[in-house]
């Protein structure tokens, strides 16, 4: 046993999903000049007491190394002897595990997520309809609206991770920070990595069809403008 009453089995297994995950999202460019943070929680949800493994802090996270990870109790405080700093970000990923019991967290940035929470930012949420993908969040009405919020990107973390409770909607699985990223969550890193691949494929296509929309005038039956 380690912390908790956390096995060493669990932990290695929890890491290595962890590992994996980033290696897929580096390989999509997910984690440009060391942006980015993963976590998953290790052990049962305890909102008292729980714990989780996060990226440590300005790393390179397109390469693997043994210290990639540390582990961190619900304040965000490391649980074992080490050098590494945690996730700049964590106060985040303890707000959500604390509010949602969720058992992943993954915060990327990218071109889509950031242009679509400035273009929407001062509304405070995206709006999409009629997207196909929203099926990943188990939302199987047809033509259902949604809406996924959006927060203002402080400079003190601690300062979002307030506004994190009364920005949540129980029906998605995410929140954006205003032209920075987003965070995704889910039961597990399986839904939490589905989750963020819906949230990009939403992001993608609402910037395609804004464009589409503003772009010269439809094309007559034959062809022509
Ligand atoms: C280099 S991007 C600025 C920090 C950030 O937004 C991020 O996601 C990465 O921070 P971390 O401390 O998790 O490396
Ligand atoms: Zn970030």
């Amino acid at each position: 046993m380690t912390f908790a009453g956390i096995s060493l089995e669990h932990k290695q297994q929890v890491l290595g999903e962890l590992s994996l995950i980033k290696q897929q999202f580096a390989a999509k460019n997910w984690f440009p000049g060391t942006s980015g943070n993963l976590s998953m929680r290790v052990g049962e949800f305890d909102p008292e007491a729980f714990y989780f493994a996060i990226t440590a802090s300005g790393k390179d996270k397109s390469l693997t190394t043994p210290e990639d990870f540390l582990f961190v109790d619900k304040s965000g405080r490391a649980v074992e002897t080490t050098s590494l700093k945690p996730s700049a970000e964590t106060q985040i990923h303890c707000e959500i595990y604390r509010l949602t019991g969720c058992g992943a967290v993954f915060h990327v940035h990218t071109i889509f997520n950031n242009l679509i929470s400035e273009w929407f930012g001062e509304a405070g949420a995206v709006p999409a309809q009629g997207i196909e993908l929203i099926k990943a969040f188990n939302i199987w009405e047809e033509n259902a609206p949604i809406s996924i919020p959006v927060l203002p990107n402080y400079a003190d973390i601690p300062r979002i991770a307030e506004l994190v409770e009364g920005a949540l909607n129980p029906a998605v699985p995410g929140i954006l920070l205003r032209n920075h990223g987003i965070y995704a969550w889910g039961k597990n890193a399986f839904e939490a990595k589905k989750h963020l691949e819906a949230f990009e494929f939403i992001f993608e296509y609402l910037y395609r069809s804004m464009l589409l929309q503003n772009s010269a005038a439809p094309l007559t039956l034959d062809g022509r403008r």
